[in-house]
């Protein structure tokens, strides 16, 4: 069997996490496990979990690392089998040290996108609210302006998707990712891409993965023969 491949994607608000995530997911298969979905599933689902994290939510704060940790990793290893990429976690240090003692990351992809370009992009976001669907009026509009493609519900815009909040957004998000980038700066698997357009991001991302899981796979299988 080839090895599997874990990958990490890190970014402020409306750096393309969800979009690139889903890119990456398509084009080599991995899974996608987003840990914003993943707690909206458990407050649909009523779970303990769920409930208690439902308040932060609507306070616009984060979820507590304990009760991150505890709702994530288990399902970390329910895909065991599978190769994936987490987008939303880990966003603590507290965080990163717990999934770093659960399993070895191959990659960290951080997005550093210029504060202009993720200011125009929050603006237009639209987003779906029981499912997490993200939509944005230039880049990617829903087929009928203000409702869900496919339940037909209406589309929403975050409060703190707006401008003025941003700065404050990113200075937080700024604060609280500095020493997890720096500890994966440390384990030397950090890969940081800057520009303003994800279609010119994307060929970068697209070649590491392309390199670094094809290298895996061929040392895994030389491991096998061996
Ligand atoms: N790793 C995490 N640690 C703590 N709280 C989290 C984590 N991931 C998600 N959350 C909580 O879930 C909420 C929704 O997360 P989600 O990533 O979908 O959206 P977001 O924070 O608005 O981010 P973005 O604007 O980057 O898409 C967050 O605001 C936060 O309260
Ligand atoms: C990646 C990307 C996203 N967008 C839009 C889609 C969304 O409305 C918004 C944010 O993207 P999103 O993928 O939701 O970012 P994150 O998960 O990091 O918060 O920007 C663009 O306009 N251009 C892009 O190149």
């Amino acid at each position: 069997m080839s090895k599997l491949f874990r990958a990490v994607i890190m970014g402020p608000p409306g750096s393309g996490k969800g979009t690139i995530s889903e890119r990456i997911a398509q084009s080599f298969g991995l899974q996608h496990l987003s840990s914003g979905d993943f707690l909206r599933e458990n407050i649909a689902a009523n779970t303990e979990a769920g409930v208690l994290a439902k308040t932060y939510i609507e306070k616009r704060l984060l979820v507590p690392d304990h009760v991150m940790t505890r709702l994530l990793l288990p399902r970390l290893e329910e895909m065991t089998r599978h190769s994936w990429i987490l987008d939303g976690f880990p966003r603590t240090l507290a965080q990163a040290e717990a999934l770093s003692r659960a399993c070895e990351l191959d990659v960290v992809i951080s997005l550093n996108i210029p504060l202009e370009t993720l200011k125009e992009r929050l603006r237009h976001r639209w987003i779906h609210p029981a499912s997490g669907r993200v939509y944005n009026l230039c880049f990617n509009p829903p087929r009928v302006q203000g409702v869900d493609d496919i339940s037909g519900e209406p589309l929403i815009q975050h409060e703190d998707d707006r401008p003025e909040a941003l700065v404050a957004r990113l200075r937080h998000y700024k604060d609280v990712a500095k020493p997890v980038i720096d500890l994966y700066k440390a384990k030397n698997i950090l890969h940081t891409f800057s520009d303003t357009d994800t279609d010119r991001i994307w060929p970068h991302i697209s070649s590491l993965l392309n390199t670094k899981i094809r290298t895996d796979q061929s040392s895994a299988q030389r491991a096998s023969t061996n």
